[in-house]
């Protein structure tokens, strides 16, 4: 690979945006744009759906957290959210992680309107995640991190192995309706508000025409990610700040829908492994001045916690 000079292009650009951004554009992944559209889609036909339909697979402390949430219901430091939301998670069986895991046990609450649904956003999850037949292989998250591990200078496989090499899956399908479709008591300004992501990286498929998810710069001021066709938007998220000990650092976003649209946006997160302790790497640690700058995380309790007080239900 030291010789092929696009590759080493890619790694450089995505060092650059690692450590200036925190955000990123993918394109030529591999996903076709048809299926990016119709994964939107599908979303947006279940959102319009009347309020019982959708109450049909809502989630609850019973659920694991999995299901459809109202707008609302997810509060983001003190304030909910403009947001309506189906959340789902790599199935975990009962007693898989011991008491870590006990709150979001359980397999993904999929509607039966519209009717392919669950087949469509399965077939998604394993292109994004990790899917390998004799034929065919797509692993985009996994490919996007071994060139995460490039740009940091280190192995391809370097953030794999014990910590990720059977990382946990987030999906989260997300509607932000116009604020006119809210009741004005019901109503805050901001679609979703600033926060963080959780894991290692997330890739946004968002709605096309829509500006309404930013991320402040450097500066303190916010930006649009505006949407490019095709492409998916990628962030950093805090299990790869611990890991690389800060050279890379997640930043905060946030959504705000304006526009007179209904938007929605499907967000894949790639985690590390759920019972993974992450900390500092060796080879990061090395290049900020051989000391740890985060204790040691488990992603498992990280989220945990998160989801636990993520929602007013
Ligand atoms: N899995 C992720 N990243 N979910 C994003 C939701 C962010 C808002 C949430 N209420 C919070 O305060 O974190
Ligand atoms: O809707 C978006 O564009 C981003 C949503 C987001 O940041 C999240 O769910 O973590
Ligand atoms: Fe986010």
């Amino acid at each position: 690979m030291a010789g092929d000079e696009g590759l080493l292009d890619v790694v450089r650009m995505l060092d650059d945006a690692c450590r200036e951004a925190g955000f990123f554009y993918v394109k030529g992944h591999g996903i076709s744009e048809s299926l990016m559209t119709e994964v939107r889609d599908i979303t947006r036909k279940f959102f319009h759906l009347p309020r019982e339909e959708k109450l049909k697979i809502k989630m609850t402390p019973q659920s694991g957290y999995r299901g459809y949430q109202r707008v609302g219901e997810n509060v983001t430091k003190g304030k909910p959210d403009m947001h309506e939301a189906i959340d789902c998670y790599t199935p975990i069986e009962p007693g898989r992680y011991g008491d870590l895991a006990k709150p979001m046990e359980g397999s993904n609450l999929w509607p039966d309107y519209p009717s392919n649904f669950d087949a469509l956003l399965e077939n998604y999850i394993s292109l994004l995640r990790v899917f390998v037949t004799p034929f065919f292989n797509s692993d985009l998250s996994r490919k996007i991190m071994r060139g995460i591990a490039l740009a940091l200078g280190a192995p391809l496989d370097a953030f794999e192995g014990g910590v990720a090499g059977d990382a946990f899956w987030v999906l989260r399908l997300i509607g932000y309706p116009i604020s006119d479709d809210i009741p004005q008591e019901e109503r805050t300004d901001i679609g979703c508000g600033a926060h963080t992501d959780y894991g290692l990286l997330t890739l946004v498929n968002q709605d096309d025409d829509i500006c309404a998810l930013e991320v402040r710069n450097q500066s303190g001021e916010w930006i649009y990610a505006k949407p490019v066709p095709g492409t998916f938007v990628c962030n950093i998220g805090d299990m790869l700040k611990v890991w690389s000990n800060g050279i890379y650092q997640p930043t905060l976003h946030r959504v705000v829908n304006n526009s007179p649209r209904y938007r929605v946006s499907v967000a894949f997160f790639y985690e590390s492994n759920f019972d993974a302790a992450v900390e500092p790497v060796e080879f990061c640690r090395e290049k900020t001045g051989g000391v740890a700058k985060y204790e040691k995380v488990v992603y498992g309790e990280h989220l945990v916690q998160k989801v636990l007080t993520n929602f007013v239900m």
